[in-house]
């Protein structure tokens, strides 16, 4: 039976890699999509330009990923967290779960790493509940892009916000997120900043947008 591409994305991890060494499951991944196959991880461009120092910053306790994919922003983040530091990532899709487990077990991060397969409208709702979140200090959205504006109104109304915690959103130019953009940027209740950059592996425009949320 024909393999999927994130299980081709996963060889690559397993043959190029260094099982415990997230920097080199990173440079796989890139390598295995700028030479072999394009896959929506938010690449190295925009991942070490702009997510990585965003995470550096912010120097995040507790991290919400919305879209893990195969584990590739997973893994950029958990190996910038502080010790004890949790990040819980949230997929949709289960084989695509199922790869990101093994690539973020192959870089040594999965006892950082709370990876939850459903919807995050199932989800958001139960995480102080299931996960003893109380707030998140960093939420990275990279799931539907149709669902960054729902689940950020979402995260608002559950509680799961704190002055000073930072939105960042892949994707906002290219496929894009206008309803979301439109919404944050003329909140009060956030301050926001537009990372030009590249879409994963091309020349196409694309950005981040980082927002704080002010309480
Ligand atoms: O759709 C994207 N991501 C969501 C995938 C499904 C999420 C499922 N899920 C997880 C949790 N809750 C729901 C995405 C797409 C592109 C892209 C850009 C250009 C193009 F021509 C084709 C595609 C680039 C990205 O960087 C992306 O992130
Ligand atoms: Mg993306």
């Amino acid at each position: 039976t024909q393999s999927t591409r994130p299980q081709r994305l996963l060889a690559a991890v397993h043959k190029k890699a260094t099982r415990g060494n997230p920097r080199s499951v990173v440079k796989a991944i890139d390598e295995f999509c700028n030479q072999n196959e394009w896959a929506m991880n938010v690449g190295n461009e925009k991942g070490s330009e702009i997510l990585d120092s965003v995470v550096s910053e912010t120097n995040p306790g507790c991290v919400l990923e919305l879209g893990t994919y195969c584990g590739y922003s997973t893994v950029r983040i958990a190996s910038l967290l502080p010790p004890h530091a949790q990040l819980i990532t949230l997929e949709f899709n289960p084989d695509n779960a199922a790869v990101a487990r093994q690539v973020i077990a192959w870089a040594g991060v999965a006892e950082k790493v709370r990876l939850v397969e459903g919807e995050s409208g199932e989800w958001i709702p139960k995480m102080k509940e299931q996960f003893g979140v109380k707030t998140f200090d960093l939420v990275f959205l990279d799931h539907w892009k149709n669902r960054y504006l729902l689940d950020t109104k979402l995260m608002e109304e559950c509680g799961l916000l704190k002055k000073g915690s930072v939105l960042l959103a892949d994707n906002v130019v290219c496929p894009g997120a206008p309803d979301y953009l439109e919404y944050i940027r003329n909140s009060p209740q956030y301050k926001s900043q537009f990372f030009k950059s590249h879409l994963e592996y091309t020349k196409a425009e694309d950005g981040l947008e980082k927002s704080v949320f002010l309480g």
